[in-house]
């Protein structure tokens, strides 16, 4: 299926959508959008400017100040958070198309990331419409209790690795609550974003409550998370971009929530089932293709195991079926585009200038004419100061460690900037309990790999972010508390002002 033919001319040009509607078209720039499998133009996006911006986030003020979005029950809100689930899983082989051309995401991948959106507005309708009140009543004359408002108009801005999984997440974080946004996706990958965005009208989401700008990160995206009318940010996304966001944020006092990278360690310990943990390890770094902040990147394997392991890795990860994303056979497809081929290239100079040894891939896969398809790839850094184990590639690339005791894995581990998530290898409880303590990580996964509990809190620590998508977390982010005390009957009230 070529699905660049698909897409009939009036589907090609992506716009903003604001106050419920495509903006009509102006003079913005026009920006080519690329499928990463055939290098073909598939489209293009026009650049909203500052202007437009203006307008996205007026649109989302209406919504909050005037419209019904906020005024709700929470009861109604959640029945059009149900429907926007129900239209997305009906629209599931259409979204997929669009994902798979704009990402070169496998198909098979791809499929688990829509049911993944429509499971962000399922949860988080859930959790808003069940969100518990508190009260006090420290002093017996009064009664206190705390309620919890929308806080208001929310930036969002989106990556380009997992387009309708990670913009969905943080779109049902925030309007659960009764907040109104305007979402900026990656310039990259526009398509089943705007159509996402489409389908949550269909599904009954009022005007204005969703609005959509497109474009650059330094035009829109900048124009956006300055914006004096917003009043938080969501951003999921690198995190040097999260650095001039919180920075440009930080200017109009407006809180973060910030889910960026991450150099995650997966530790295999002697004590590992190491089929299973070679099964784990591979999912860890090579799927997603290898785009993904919570990949495994850095393989930290115990010395006594490290020949057996090494072997078996670099010998499945060559027998990667890559190729087209739209074949269900398809493990790994291209990488998103072509700079950032060309960045997760660079690396493997990089390793071999710092002593590493490339045991499989450094170098674009052969034997297709088109797209951005680059070997899985295999470093035994000389030790975890190699760049390849300190920053985020952010594609099919493993950096290997080797360590000695449990001791020495966990302090690897933590001699990171990032924190986001790490994988623990054992069959010894005893190893998994202490590794688990001290690791210095937002998310432990034991003996599995991504295992996404959309209830428990999901962040980083140090540079992987600030905050926590979750239950409660997303609750505290995305609403305030107001408190309010009442006297059950007349108080005395010292009287002043009476003297003469
Ligand atoms: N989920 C994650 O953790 C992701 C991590 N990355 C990491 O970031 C590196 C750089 O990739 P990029 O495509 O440059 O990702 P990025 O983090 O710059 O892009 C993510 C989003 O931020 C927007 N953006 C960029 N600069 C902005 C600004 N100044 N203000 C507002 N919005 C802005 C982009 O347009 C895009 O929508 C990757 O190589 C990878 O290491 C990239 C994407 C996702
Ligand atoms: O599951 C989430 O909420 C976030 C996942 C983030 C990634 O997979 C990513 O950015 O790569």
């Amino acid at each position: 299926m070529n699905i660049a033919t698909r897409l009939a001319p009036d589907r090609r040009l992506v716009t903003s959508f604001i106050d419920g509607a495509a903006a009509a078209t102006g003079p913005g720039t026009l920006i080519e959008v690329i499928d990463p499998a055939t290098e073909q133009v598939v489209g293009e996006l026009r650049e909203a400017d500052a202007g437009e911006v203006g307008q996205a986030v007026a649109a989302a003020r209406r919504a909050f100040d005037t419209g019904p979005w906020p005024r709700m029950s929470s009861d109604e809100r959640k029945a059009i958070l149900y429907r926007i689930r129900d239209v997305i899983l009906q629209h599931r082989d259409e979204l997929l198309a669009l994902e798979v051309m704009n990402t070169g995401l496998p198909v098979a991948s791809v499929a688990w990331q829509v049911s993944r959106a429509a499971a962000n507005f399922e949860m988080f309708a859930d959790v808003a419409s069940t969100l518990a009140g508190q009260t006090f009543t420290q002093d017996p004359r009064y009664l206190t209790y705390v309620t919890r408002e929308p806080k208001g108009v929310a930036a969002l801005i989106a990556p380009w690795n997992a387009p309708l999984a990670l913009a969905s997440m943080r779109i049902a974080t925030c309007i659960a609550f009764g907040n109104t946004c305007v979402l900026k996706p990656s310039e990259y990958t526009p398509h089943s974003i705007l159509r996402m965005v489409e389908l949550c009208h269909v599904a009954g989401l009022p005007n204005g409550v969703l609005n959509l700008v497109n474009g650059r990160g330094h035009v829109t995206g900048e124009s956006l998370v300055s914006h004096p009318g917003i009043d938080m940010v969501g951003f999921t996304g690198g995190s040097e971009t999260g650095r001039s966001i919180m920075a440009a944020a930080g200017r109009n006092l407006k809180p973060c929530i910030l889910e960026l990278g991450g150099k995650s360690a997966s530790i295999v310990f002697d004590s590992a089932d190491l089929d299973q943990a070679i099964d784990g390890t591979l999912m860890g770094i090579f799927s997603n293709n290898g785009q993904q902040c919570l990949a495994g990147s850095r393989i930290l394997i115990q010395r006594s195991v490290a020949d057996r392991y090494i072997d078996a890795f670099t010998r499945r990860a060559r027998a990667i079926r890559i190729g087209n994303p739209l074949d269900p056979n398809t493990e790994m497809g291209p990488l998103a585009f072509r700079r950032h081929m060309e960045r997760v290239l660079s690396f493997a100079d990089i390793a071999r200038a710092e002593g590493g040894e490339i045991l499989t891939g450094g170098k674009r896969a052969e034997g297709f004419d088109a797209g951005y398809y680059v070997e899985p790839t295999i470093v035994l850094a000389k030790d975890n100061e190699a760049r390849v184990c300190q920053e985020e590639i952010f594609g099919p690339f493993a950096s290997l460690v080797l360590f000695d005791d449990p001791e020495e894995a966990v302090a690897i581990a933590n001699a990171s900037a990032f924190g986001l998530v790490s994988y623990v290898w054992s069959n010894d409880l005893a190893v998994t309990m202490k590794a688990s303590r001290d690791i210095r990580a937002g998310t432990i996964w034991v003996n599995t790999p991504m295992m996404r509990e959309l209830r428990a809190p999901f962040g980083g620590y140090k540079e992987s972010g600030i905050g926590r998508d979750g239950m409660s977390s997303s609750a505290d982010f995305f609403t305030e508390l107001k408190t309010t005390s009442i006297p059950y009957g007349r108080i005395a009230i010292p009287r002043i002002g009476l003297g003469g």
